[in-house]
């Protein structure tokens, strides 16, 4: 069927009607589309409210439409807009912003101001599959939409040393029994390094590891990469939970540092193997002016805290600063000092607790993973008054529940920013900055 694409949506499709047949005026969703562009799809899932498509051959191009970089692009389920020109990428999930925003209640226009640095080669963090394919030992991503493995040659959106390291490992596994055998135990690989590059760290999940050797490889592949300062497996079991498999990892062998040192915005973190830090090299020190600079007090919240990227900057304005995390191994150890408090605990509870204590910050800055940060804590952080409120959030739904949330209790929306964490891919991240 001919579809004409409307608009991007989240999730990476272009949205067409569809025009002839009994689903006429049915909703369709096409991959691989541009705003604009005259395609040839064909029907392939169905769900009640909405088709989807496959794209057969676009008749129209879009003025934007650009070749692809990468070989895998469209199989792999990694990137989803490198048929598009940066600027169009760009364009499109600003749309996507203010559309899913607006959808949320808040209809007050806003301009969404970008923040955007190189758009390849930019991530600091890759986690490969390892599994044989036709016979030979490959690494890899899952295909689109599918648990199906894809050997991959190359991942240009990672930096260069992450994929050159994987392919150091694949090579030794080729001549050396003993790396052979733990890279046929890896299920996966996650390589993390400095932005620099400098540095590297390596962790080989596994469901059970091999006897021993391990210390071998990592020495062997440190001749290959001298950059590789430590590495570790990660064991994998699953346990039966409440009526279904929780997946359990426990830290196995160690060789070298247990992480790194990471630089950014002025500031060195400890960031152990495994723990979360932003994944975009070039775009942290920007994300951490956008959230913490013209900013200052007496007290500062920073309410899921990784590592304390936002706490340690906000020292440097606020007397003192809290610093909450529920995975909060590395902030404790390094969030120490005059002024500095780290404290291990879900953010609700925190604040559960907070409400009926006298403190009161002059800041709070939130940053939640991807379900945002629920209804409970907006309306706790109702009850707190506080003045500012910066809210980091990587994804535009729960991001559009909760500041509606809190603008329903006061707060007014007063910047909004988009800084483009993960270019190629519909993923995008938005600071919102709220004042009462
Ligand atoms: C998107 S990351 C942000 C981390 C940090 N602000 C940064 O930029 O590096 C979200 C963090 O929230 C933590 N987290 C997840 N659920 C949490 C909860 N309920 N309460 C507190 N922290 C939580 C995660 O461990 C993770 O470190």
């Amino acid at each position: 069927m001919k579809l004409r694409i409307e608009k991007a949506i989240y999730g990476g499709s272009g949205l067409a009607h569809q025009t002839e047949g009994k689903d006429a005026g049915k909703a369709i969703f096409v991959p691989f589309t541009l705003p604009g562009e005259l395609v040839e799809a064909q029907r392939s899932e169905e769900k009640s409210s909405f088709g989807e498509a496959k794209l057969l051959n676009i008749i129209e191009p879009s003025a934007n439409r650009i070749e692809q970089r990468c070989t895998h692009f469209g199989e792999c389920g990694g990137c989803h807009y490198q048929h598009a020109d940066y600027a169009a990428q760009i364009e499109m999930k600003h749309e996507i912003l203010r559309e899913t925003l607006e959808r949320a209640g808040l209809t007050d226009p806003l301009q969404i101001q970008t923040h955007t640095n190189k758009p390849w080669h930019y991530r600091n963090r890759i986690r490969l599959r390892a599994a044989k394919f036709e016979g030979n030992l490959r690494v890899g991503y899952l295909r689109r939409a599918s648990a199906e493995f894809l050997p991959i040659q190359m991942c240009p959106i990672s930096a260069p040393l992450l994929f050159k390291a994987a392919e150091a490992l694949l090579q030794l596994a080729q001549q050396d029994p003993n790396a052979s055998r733990w890279m046929q135990a890896a299920t996966e690989i996650e390589l993390f390094t400095k932005a620099d590059q400098t540095k590297l760290q390596i962790t080989l999940f596994v469901s059970e590891e091999p006897a021993k050797g391990f210390i071998d490889l990592c020495t062997k592949l440190q001749q290959l990469i001298p950059q590789l300062v430590g590495a570790g497996t990660a064991i994998l079991s699953t346990e039966a939970g409440r009526g279904r498999k929780v997946q359990k990892i426990k830290q196995g062998t160690s060789w070298g540092t247990e992480g790194l040192n990471y630089t950014a915005a002025n500031e060195s973190y400890w960031v152990s193997r495994g723990g979360f830090f932003q994944v975009n090299r070039f775009l942290i020190d920007e994300l951490v002016n956008l959230v913490t600079s013209n900013r200052s007090g007496t007290l500062a919240w920073d309410l899921f805290a990784g590592v304390g990227l936002f706490s340690r900057a906000l020292t440097k304005t606020f007397k003192q600063v809290v610093a909450v995390e529920a995975a909060a191994d590395d902030l404790t150890r390094t969030f120490k000092g005059e002024g500095r408090r780290a404290i291990a605990a879900t953010t609700l509870d925190f604040l559960r607790a907070a409400v009926v204590q006298r403190e009161r910050p002059d800041l709070i800055v939130l940053d939640p993973p991807r379900a945002g940060v629920g209804l409970e804590v907006c309306s706790l952080l109702a009850r707190l008054k506080t003045k500012h409120i910066v809210h980091v959030s990587c994804d535009p739904v729960t991001l559009g529940r909760d500041l509606k949330a809190m603008v329903d209790s006061g707060y007014r929306l007063a910047e909004l920013h988009m800084i483009d964490l993960f270019p190629q891919t519909f993923h995008l991240e938005t600071v919102a900055i709220l004042q009462q």
